[in-house]
């Protein structure tokens, strides 16, 4: 298990990572997302040993790293995987593999695994960005790092590579048994590949959980905007036990809720795209079209309500409404959505 706790670093007075703290089981995937300069790179950094750290400790196995003594990088055994692959230019693709490696048979086990037989004997020159990153991948894992920390490994990338190479990374993580930090800006990444999603905000872990939790039960306004589309429906909630079903008010539909914060009274009702239906033939319409954003399969829509709030809307392409257009919106959700205080 690695596990992280107080994990400070300071860039001169600046501290850019506070206090972190999480443990990863042995074949965990953790995605580690924020935005641009919140602190991702340096924590993979510090985990490396790459750089000093200011406070805290990192654990694994027979090692603890802390300020005072430092566990240099060569000791950790970690493995990294970087976006820009970091393959040396004049060695084919086994040699790039099997470098400074005594035991040769887990390269072919990776090589093999990861579909790079055919070619093991070309220069990452000659390959395309995923099977250099399915080589820069493969020499990690033969190495059998300890854990595995990995810096957007896939942002070179085209998307539709994007989405098979994701599953192959995951895939490979999981066969090597061992904990994985993956950085990556992309959300559907992180929801789809992660098995817990840490979220960094200004240094700060705002939130540690699994993917389900982060997307439907953030924990602050932030976590809840940066997972996805975010629309804040005002709302009336009664936190007492008249209320059992936990039902909040809407002026466009009532569903159950989870209070967040101790929310009651006047709330704001956290509502994703796919909570909502959107008529545009109702004979009482609600709110009007703002703007439409074309998604190919489907068309995201905001939409002003009557009462004021904005809310985003996504459904099927075939339903085109034009901006300004009169249409109705309702909350078509079972599942709870989370409730903030106002
Ligand atoms: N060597 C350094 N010296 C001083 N400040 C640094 C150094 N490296 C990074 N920083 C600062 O530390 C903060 C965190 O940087 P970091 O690269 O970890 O962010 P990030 O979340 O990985 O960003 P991005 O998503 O853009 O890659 C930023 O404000 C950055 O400017």
């Amino acid at each position: 298990m690695l596990s992280v706790s107080n994990l400070s670093v300071n860039y001169g007075a600046t501290r850019v990572v506070d206090k972190l703290n999480l443990e990863l089981g042995q074949d965990e995937i953790l995605m580690l997302v924020g935005p641009t300069g919140c602190g991702k790179t340096t924590i993979l950094q510090a985990l490396a040993g790459l750089i000093p750290v200011s406070e805290g400790e990192v654990r694994l196995g027979n090692w603890v790293s802390t300020p005072a003594k430092h566990v240099p990088p060569e000791k950790r055994n970690v493995g990294m995987v970087f976006q820009d692959f970091a393959l040396f230019p004049h060695l084919t693709v086994q040699q790039n593999v099997c470098f400074r490696l005594k035991d040769t048979s887990l390269a072919d086990h990776w090589l093999t695994l990861l579909g790079l037989d055919n070619f093991r004997n070309v220069k990452p020159a000659s390959l395309s960005g995923g099977q250099k990153q399915r080589v820069a991948l493969a020499r990690t894992l033969a190495h059998e790092p300890a854990f595995v920390l990995l810096d957007e490994p896939l942002s070179n990338l085209d998307a539709a590579l994007k989405d098979s190479l994701r599953w192959e990374i995951r895939d490979a993580l999981k066969k090597a048994d061992v904990p994985a930090i993956w950085v990556t800006h992309d959300q559907e990444e992180a929801l789809s590949v992660g098995d817990r999603i840490g979220i960094l905000n200004k240094g700060v872990l705002e939130q540690l959980d699994t993917p389900e939790v982060c997307y439907s039960t953030p924990n602050s306004r932030f976590v809840a905007r940066f997972m996805g589309e975010a629309s804040f429906l005002k709302a009336q909630f009664d936190n007492s036990e008249n209320n059992v079903d936990n039902t909040v008010i809407t002026d466009i539909g009532n569903v159950p809720g989870t209070p967040l914060q101790n929310a009651h009274g006047d709330v704001d009702l956290l509502v994703r795209p796919d909570d909502l239906s959107l008529d545009a033939s109702h004979a009482s319409p609600n709110g009007t079209v703002d703007w439409v954003r074309y998604e190919g399969e489907s068309r995201l829509y905001a939409v002003m309500l009557d009462n004021g709030s904005q809310l985003k809307v996504r459904v099927s392409h075939e339903n085109a409404i034009k901006p300004g257009e009169r249409a109705h919106m309702s909350l078509i959700t079972t599942h709870p959505l989370a409730v903030f205080p106002r």
